[in-house]
Order: structure tokens, then C-alpha cells, then sequence
């Protein structure tokens, strides 16, 4: 393990039965970064994270976390890491403070440590006036912020966070995230879930896209969006107020177009390759006698990166049957055949 890696990870693997959620990923975080896991519900980001905080056991390979063997040396990994789930666990009737001193008795802290600690904390998330209110006069965005610290009471060096701000509004989620940068800005390292998009980009220093099991691409969110652009590909978006199946299909069978998405019944977003992508598109839609209103070529998003690398949106993996497809060399090594 080299000094500059929070986590090391090689061919980790997690199957349950015959099905392999984590499939023989390996990966490092550095030290102090945030490091962002995203993929579709089901892609193995919450197992990847369970098996790191040794909540679960890999089913093959190995990884440190702070030094400390993942298996050999779980009660080490444990005690250095600080965990945000999804879901939340704390009591209604007791109040914050009641409820983080709780969890740091769990953890055997020193009584005047933790006090002062917990003082610490709601001072950092502003909520030094609500520390001896019930949990249950809180919002869901307050308890989400207990939430946040009290996975730091025991000054982790690397915090998981997964989904930190899973069904939480606007404003809240974008304080949970300031919050989060704070984290990090004093040192801590936060590996982080999300199939947010935008919370990765964000977010993040580093990102892996994970998809069936496996991380597909793995670097800066402005290193992803270029390899879109190096593997000349365009992204554009179009809106056709009389868009027919026929439009739609002409235009997935264009041997440019490397991936079809119609978010709604007029608009489109396609990924074309090569210079002339983009006027065939539109020949194609005029030819089928499609009006087009209005008609863009975007910055890549991460979501214009997992399209390009997989074939296909985000969506479509947590919702529905593919309805793109892909075609064509792949700007990244393709996911082996499952
Ligand atoms: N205990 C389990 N037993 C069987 N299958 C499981 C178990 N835990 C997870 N899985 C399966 O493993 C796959 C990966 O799940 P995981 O929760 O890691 O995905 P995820 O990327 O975190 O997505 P989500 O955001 O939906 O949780 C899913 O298909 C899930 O159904």
C-alpha cells in the first residue's frame, strides 16, 4: 500500500448465489480526495461500500482501507472509518446530543472527547441550538445532517457516504453537499455513492462509473467528459414536435449514431461519431419529414460518458428494458460479456 492511498482495492468481487453484484473490480483512493461511485440502482455501489466498511464479506480479492487488511484486520478497518447509510438510524425521542452520545459510547469515546466532540459537530452543521431537541421535531434535512456527523465522531480519516442526499430536497441536498466539501476540505477522505449525475460531477475528484459489477471508466469528471470528445463524438440534442417511431428508427440506423435516447415524446439525444454526424441526423429527420424546433450540440455530461461507454442511459438500467443500443468501438474498454 503506498503512503498516498487512502484504499486499495484489487479484483474484489461480491456474488450472492449464482449472481455476481461486484464483479473483480480493483481500484485506489487517494488520500484526502472525494471519490465518487456512479452507476443505475443495482450496479453494486452500496455491496462495493457494505464489503469496504466490512459490513459484508468479499466473496474474492482483497483490499486495505487506512493500511488495515480488509478481512485480516476488520476491527482496525472498522474503527477508522465513519459510515453514512442510506438509512438513517437514530431515536426519535432522543435528542441529538442523546443520540450521538449513544453512538460514541458504542465506540468506547472518553467522556469529556465525546462531549466536546458532539459540541464540535452541531457547530459545524449549525445546530448548536438544537442540540437537546428530540430527533423528532427535526426535518428530514436536520437529521440527515446528524446523520453526516455522527459518522465523524470518531474523527474517521475516510468516511462512506452512500446516497447522502437520497430523497432529500433541493435546498438540503445542496447543503449536504457543502457539507460534504467541508469534510473533505479538513482532511477527511469521503468515498461516496450517488446515481446523481450531477452530484457526482460536483462532487467528486475522481469518479468510477461502475455498471453490471464492474467500474467501466475510472477519472476526473472533466477527463471522462473528454474522452467523449476525443473519440470524436458529438452529442445533440433535438426536439421534434411530430416525432414518429419511423424518425426514431431512421435515425438509430444511421451508422454514426453510437447511442439513442428520447427522453420524452419530442425530444431526442443522440451520440454520433464523426465529422458529419451531425448533418445526417438532421438529412434523416428531414427526410422523414420531421419539423425540428430546436436543435443543440451539448458539453458532454457523465451522463453523455455512460451513454457512450454502455449504450445506454442511466435510466434505462434502473427502469426500463434497453431501448438504445450501441454499435461501433466503444471509447473505453468495453464491459466483458456477462
Ligand atoms: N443480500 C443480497 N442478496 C442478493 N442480492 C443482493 C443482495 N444485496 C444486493 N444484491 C443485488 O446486488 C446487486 C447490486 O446491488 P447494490 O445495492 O450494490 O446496487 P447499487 O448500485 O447500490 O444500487 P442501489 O442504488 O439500487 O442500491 C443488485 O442486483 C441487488 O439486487
Amino acid at each position: 500500500m503506498t503512503e498516498d492511498h487512502a484504499i486499495e482495492v484489487r479484483s474484489l468481487s461480491k456474488t450472492f448465489g449464482d449472481f455476481t453484484a461486484v464483479d473483480n473490480i480493483s481500484f485506489n483512493v487517494n488520500k484526502k480526495e472525494i471519490f465518487g461511485f456512479l452507476g443505475p440502482n443495482g450496479a453494486g455501489k452500496s455491496t462495493t461500500i457494505r464489503m469496504l466498511c466490512t459490513l459484508a464479506r468479499p466473496s474474492g480479492g482483497e483490499a486495505k482501507v487506512n493500511g488495515y487488511d480488509l478481512v485480516r484486520e476488520a476491527d482496525h478497518v472498522r474503527e477508522s472509518i465513519g459510515l453514512v447509510s442510506e438509512k438513517m438510524i437514530m431515536y426519535e425521542q432522543l435528542t441529538a446530543a442523546e443520540n450521538l452520545r449513544f453512538f460514541g459510547n458504542l465506540y468506547q469515546m472518553p467522556r469529556p472527547k465525546l462531549e466536546s466532540r458532539i459540541d464540535e459537530l452541531l457547530g459545524l452543521v449549525n445546530m448548536s441550538d438544537w442540540k437537546d431537541t428530540q430527533i423528532k421535531k427535526y426535518s428530514t434535512g436536520m437529521r440527515q445532517r446528524i446523520n453526516v456527523i455522527r459518522a465523524l465522531l470518531t474523527e474517521p480519516k475516510i468516511i462512506f457516504m452512500d446516497e447522502p442526499t437520497l430523497g432529500l430536497d433541493p435546498q438540503t441536498t445542496l447543503s449536504i453537499r457543502e457539507l460534504i466539501r467541508g469534510i473533505n476540505k479538513n482532511g477527511t477522505t469521503v468515498i461516496l455513492t450517488t446515481h446523481a449525475m450531477i452530484e457526482a460531477e460536483a462532487l467528486s475528484h475522481r469518479v468510477a462509473i461502475i455498471d453490471h459489477g464492474r467500474i467501466v471508466a475510472l477519472d476526473t469528471p472533466a477527463n471522462l467528459k473528454k474522452l467523449v470528445k476525443e473519440a470524436d463524438m458529438t452529442v445533440i440534442s433535438a426536439r421534434i414536435p411530430n416525432m414518429t417511431p419511423a424518425i426514431a428508427g431512421h435515425i438509430k440506423a444511421l451508422d454514426c449514431v453510437t447511442a439513442f435516447d428520447q427522453p420524452d415524446a419530442y425530444d431526442i439525444k443522440v451520440s454520433a461519431r464523426g465529422s458529419e454526424g451531425f448533418d445526417r441526423i438532421i438529412d434523416s429527420i428531414r427526410h422523414d419529414g420531421g419539423n425540428i424546433t430546436m436543435i443543440n450540440t451539448n458539453e458532454p455530461t457523465l451522463e453523455d460518458v455512460f451513454l457512450s461507454i454502455t449504450g445506454k442511459t442511466m435510466r434505462d438500467q434502473a427502469e426500463k428494458p434497453k431501448v438504445t443500443r450501441h454499435r461501433g468501438p466503444s471509447i473505453a474498454p468495453r464491459p466483458r460479456g456477462r
